[in-house]
């Protein structure tokens, strides 16, 4: 008899590794693990579930899960608009996610995206100011780097400054100023902070000309009807987004107006994916009571490491060997026809991606 039945998104790495023996030194048996396409997980395939794990494309909530017997859900992604954590508390599920897992990769991707830009715009970064929607696990990170390399980085985050964070915020009205705009918000539909359509037609009005905005938060933090009619009315602003508003759909007008478009990848680092699913197994071990026998440094990958070097001319050039974002772009707009149902193809096929920038 298998100790606990598992369903596992089957796009997560190291689940057999990780989960296969997990209550074994308490001589128990194998468990039973299902993998499944994330976005086709029913009802069905939960019925004898003790334990789900996600990642993004799957809605949690009582329609999925009502009946079955799953009593821990465990989502190896920083977002959680896809839970409806609301009902798993109601219902006595215990529910983990994976905060700050991938981070480093979205931190690199921006970096690379601001680099990129500078070089085909020909902007010299010592004289930008780039401003950060969002200061948690992935702002922050996205301010470390770029102040390391000298660039002036200014901070909107509302919840943070209410809270009485001792950082330096600034309003979004001074955001909308800056060369560069990068948001890193989770989205939120109501409430005070709501994110829907934070960046609308207004701000995007607003930013200067040969601007630069990066969207890899969530797609609908960006209207993106307003930002491809703001840029088809002539307003000189670049667009890199990595998200889209309804994915798996993707506003095909849209992304013919980006300097970058790329399959909600940013955080695809092979290091972000295998953090996801271990902080899932370090979830199930402390709820089941259990030690974490299996150390994290065996199962991530060495990656060579890019060289600070504080030059922020030929930055791009620098970045292109460990990460280039280019060829992710040229992957997306290689989909000709039919990109909602290419989409999850897109990303579960993503070429391996290593972490380049050491301990920040
Ligand atoms: N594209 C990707 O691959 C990828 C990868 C990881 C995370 N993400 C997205 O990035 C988001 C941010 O990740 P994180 O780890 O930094 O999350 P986090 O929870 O650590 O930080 C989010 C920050 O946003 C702030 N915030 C909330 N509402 C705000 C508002 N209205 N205006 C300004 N700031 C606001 C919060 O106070 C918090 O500091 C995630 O929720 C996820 O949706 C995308
Ligand atoms: O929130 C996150 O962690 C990211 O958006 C994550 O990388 C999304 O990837 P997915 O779970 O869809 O594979």
């Amino acid at each position: 008899m298998p100790m606990w039945n598992i369903v596992a998104d089957e796009n997560m790495p190291l689940v057999e590794e990780l989960f296969s023996t997990l209550g074994s030194e308490q001589g128990r048996n194998n468990n039973q693990i299902k993998r499944l396409a994330g976005r086709h997980i029913s009802r069905k395939d939960l019925a004898d579930a003790d334990i789900l794990l996600v990642r993004s494309i799957t809605s949690v909530n009582r329609q999925l899960l009502e009946e079955t017997s799953v009593k821990f859900v465990g989502s190896a992604t920083i977002g959680t608009d896809h839970v409806d954590t609301k009902y798993l508390a109601a219902n006595d599920i215990k529910f983990s996610s994976a905060p700050g897992c991938n981070a480093q990769g979205v931190a690199e991707y921006v970096l690379t995206s601001i680099a990129y830009w500078a070089e085909l715009r020909d902007r010299d970064l010592s004289e930008v100011t780039v401003g950060i929607i969002g200061a948690g696990n992935v702002g922050s990170r996205v301010i470390k780097v770029l102040e390391r390399l000298g660039i002036r980085c200014l901070v909107n985050d509302p919840p943070l400054e209410d809270s009485g964070d001792a950082r330096h915020f600034v309003s979004l009205d001074r955001i909308q100023q800056c060369d560069v705009v990068t948001c890193h918000v989770p989205f939120t539909r109501s409430g005070q902070y709501a994110t829907y359509h934070l960046v609308d037609e207004e701000f995007l009005e607003s930013m200067p000309n040969n601007s630069l905005l990066i969207n890899s938060a969530r797609g609908a933090v960006l209207d993106n009807k307003a930002a491809y009619r703001v840029k088809q009315a002539g307003k000189n602003i670049d667009y890199i987004l990595d998200v889209w508003e309804g994915e798996p759909e993707v506003n095909v007008e849209l992304m013919a107006k980006t300097l970058i478009a790329t399959p909600h990848i940013a955080g695809y680092s092979q290091e972000g994916k295998i953090r996801g699913t271990y902080q899932l197994y370090q979830a199930v071990n402390q709820w089941l009571g259990l030690e974490n026998t299996i150390p994290l440094n065996t199962l991530l990958p060495q990656a060579p490491k890019w060289h600070w070097s504080g030059l922020l001319s030929g930055l791009y050039q620098s970045l292109k060997p460990y990460y280039d974002i280019q060829a992710d772009d040229k992957r997306m707009r290689q989909v000709k026809t039919d990109i909602r149902n290419k989409f999850d193809h897109l990303r579960k096929t993503y070429p391996q991606r290593l972490e380049f920038l050491d301990t920040l």
